[in-house]
């Protein structure tokens, strides 16, 4: 089991501990559970879908990476194919406040790497904030999105977010979370500059256009993408350095250990991922980035 899980995972109910114990033990635990392990883990800890992702927010907090305000937020977002994910906030320091992580924006982040077409829930260990309110309103599932938070009823998005600003005030119709594929094309034989194509022609940038997406290679060898994420109220947009990271840590590997990262974006695009993405990676002691322009 990765040490990061040891002392959540020790403070759970028996039961779920002898349920998930074979699943967290595997090496490469990727931080989120197929629809089947969640019938399963069901089935023998006889938790409902809601208490069972409750019961599991501690193992998604113990993913936080918080050397600034030593504050574990997690969050357990399920899609409609009955998958659960983790999500948990990151701080970087070095770098500036606005390349932080909120819990929420890891597992919705988390959820669309993994090819999951829709959320049904988000369970988090306190209550969002606005930024993250504002950040779940671009997703394909709007206002409908069920958020479970511990001691209160469990209530939507529109609940959490009245008289709401999103996509549709800009007519837009393509939301956070739908397939889309841009059909950019590169004459490249280098695999991370792919798979970094194959990211920027799954982002979501309806706004400015600026399509863009990023491949880390980690200390293990393995790739890690990221799309970019924008936003109707642009600020809350997530880059997409940070949509890798969010899932190389989830994968339990090191941000302070990346080999290299290419990102590729537009020539002369109305919005611009390099100097934030440069920066960061320096602050995370990552020195190798390559830039393609398409
Ligand atoms: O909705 C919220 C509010 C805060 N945080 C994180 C961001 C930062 O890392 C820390 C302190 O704000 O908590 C979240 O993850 N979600
Ligand atoms: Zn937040």
């Amino acid at each position: 089991m990765h040490t990061r899980f040891i002392d959540a995972f020790a403070g759970l109910p028996a039961s779920l501990q002898s349920a998930l114990e074979p699943i967290l033990s595997h090496d490469d635990f990727p931080a989120m559970f197929t629809a089947e392990q969640v019938g399963q883990l069901k089935s023998t800890t006889r938790l409902d879908d809601a208490a069972l992702a409750f019961a599991l927010l501690p193992l998604a907090a113990a993913c936080s990476l918080t050397p600034i305000s030593h504050f574990h937020v997690g969050a357990v977002a399920r899609g409609v194919s009955g998958n659960l994910y983790f999500g948990a906030n990151m701080e970087f320091s070095g770098a500036s406040m606005q390349q932080t992580v909120h819990a929420e924006q890891s597992a919705v982040t988390h959820a669309w790497m993994r090819g999951e077409p829709r959320l049904a829930s988000i369970t988090v260990n306190y209550t969002p904030c606005g930024h993250c309110r504002q950040f779940m309103n671009e997703l394909n599932s709007g206002t409908e999105l069920a958020i479970h938070l511990p001691e209160r009823a469990v209530a939507s998005l529109g609940d959490y977010l009245p008289y709401s600003f999103g996509p549709r005030d800009l007519e837009i119709e393509t939301l956070l979370m739908d397939k889309v594929d841009h059909g950019y094309h590169i004459e490249s034989q280098d695999a991370l500059a792919l798979q970094a194509l194959d990211a920027c022609n799954q982002s979501h940038a309806p706004y400015s256009q600026s399509h863009s997406g990023i491949a880390l290679e980690s200390a293990s060898g393995k790739v890690f993408t990221g799309r970019y994420a924008e936003n109707a109220a642009f600020n809350p947009s997530l880059p997409p350095l940070q949509a890798a990271l969010v899932v190389l840590n989830l994968a339990g590997e090191d941000c302070l250990k990346i080999r290299r990262a290419v990102l590729i974006e537009r020539p002369h695009p109305l919005v611009s991922q390099f100097d934030a993405t440069r920066a960061t990676l320096a602050a995370l002691d990552c020195h190798s980035l390559v830039h393609i322009q398409l």
